[in-house]
């Protein structure tokens, strides 16, 4: 089943791109990544599919409900974490997470204890003496709550220091485990190799890839670092399904190869090397491939 649907999604701001047909959707049970550089549209999409924003053109679906017609409905069901907190400071965090659970039919006192125990928050503190970090922590509890079905996350792990982060995301684990959907948006592209099964790329509001992470990383691209001797010839290489093509000044060359494997070992013979190193790019590697360019050889 489908929990998230976007079909031609379209949001302009006066004018000004938002975001632009985009089209996909996350199925129960996945932990959806959703990358792309500041700026995107990220937000714009998860405000759009809250029913906060209403789009512009296109329409977008969760459980198979209009999320603007069914809205306050569907929003019982969703846990949010927005990219930036803002509280009643003058609000002590179990006040405030009172508060929010009183908008549920559900007894969450248990909840809360064990959640703010997890993420070592303390619930007596008034919010306006938080640091940044634990403010981020409140909305975390705040977020996973009521025991929601799908889990959207714009950002969430900024501010929060590298043991919170592992917390958090053994967290979002467990609550995947027990059926939860996620999807997780981000510009830090190893947490999403970390956590997420596929993943979504937008850039400038469009869609521009819906990948699996194992197949990213698996089979696509090799990265390549060679020594040539000096005064050699690097024309070889200017073939499609070279990219991020970088030179140093000692000769060592490097970039990513998609593409025929025998092909590209076949050019490499034929050179007069040095060293050679032949290695896994890791995520960021390659979406910045994507972020730059789609097309041809950089050499
Ligand atoms: N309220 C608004 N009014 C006008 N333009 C907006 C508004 N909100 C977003 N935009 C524009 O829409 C585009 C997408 O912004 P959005 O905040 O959705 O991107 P993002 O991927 O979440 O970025 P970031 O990672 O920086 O938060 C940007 O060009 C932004 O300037």
């Amino acid at each position: 089943m489908n929990v998230i649907e976007l079909n031609g999604l379209t949001k302009t701001y006066g004018g000004a791109r938002g975001i632009a047909d985009l089209s996909f959707t996350v199925e129960q049970g996945e932990i959806f990544g959703f990358i792309g550089p500041n700026g995107a549209g990220k937000s714009t999409t998860i405000r759009t599919m809250l029913g906060l924003i209403h789009p512009t053109s296109g329409s977008a679906k969760i459980f198979g409900k209009d999320c603007l017609r069914y809205g306050p409905e569907l929003r019982r069901e969703i846990g949010y974490l927005p990219s930036e907190v803002f509280y009643y400071d003058n609000m002590k965090v179990k006040d405030l997470l009172n508060y929010s659970a009183s908008f549920y039919n559900k007894d969450s006192r248990k909840r809360m204890l064990a959640l703010a125990e997890r993420m070592e928050l303390d619930l007596n503190k008034k919010i306006d003496d938080l640091s940044l970090g634990n403010k981020k922590k409140v909305g975390i509890v705040q977020g996973l709550l009521h025991e929601p079905k799908l889990i959207i996350l714009d950002e969430p792990t900024s501010g929060l220091d590298p043991l919170m982060q592992q917390r958090f995301f053994e967290l979002l684990e467990e609550e995947n485990k027990k059926g939860a959907t996620i999807l997780f948006s981000s510009h830090i592209l190893s947490e999403v190799q970390r956590l997420c099964d596929r993943v979504a790329i937008i850039k400038e509001g469009r869609l521009i890839a819906l990948e699996k992470i194992s197949d990213l990383k698996g089979r696509t691209y090799k990265k390549f670092k060679l020594q040539m001797k000096a005064g050699s010839d690097a024309t070889p290489f200017a073939i499609p399904g070279v990219t991020e093509w970088k030179t140093a000044p000692n000769g060592e060359v490097s970039f990513l190869y998609q593409g025929d494997i025998n092909d590209i070992l076949r050019r490499i013979a034929s050179l007069e090397l040095l060293n050679l190193w032949v290695e896994e790019p890791d995520l960021e590697e390659i979406f910045m491939h994507y972020y730059v360019s789609r097309e041809g050889a950089g050499v």
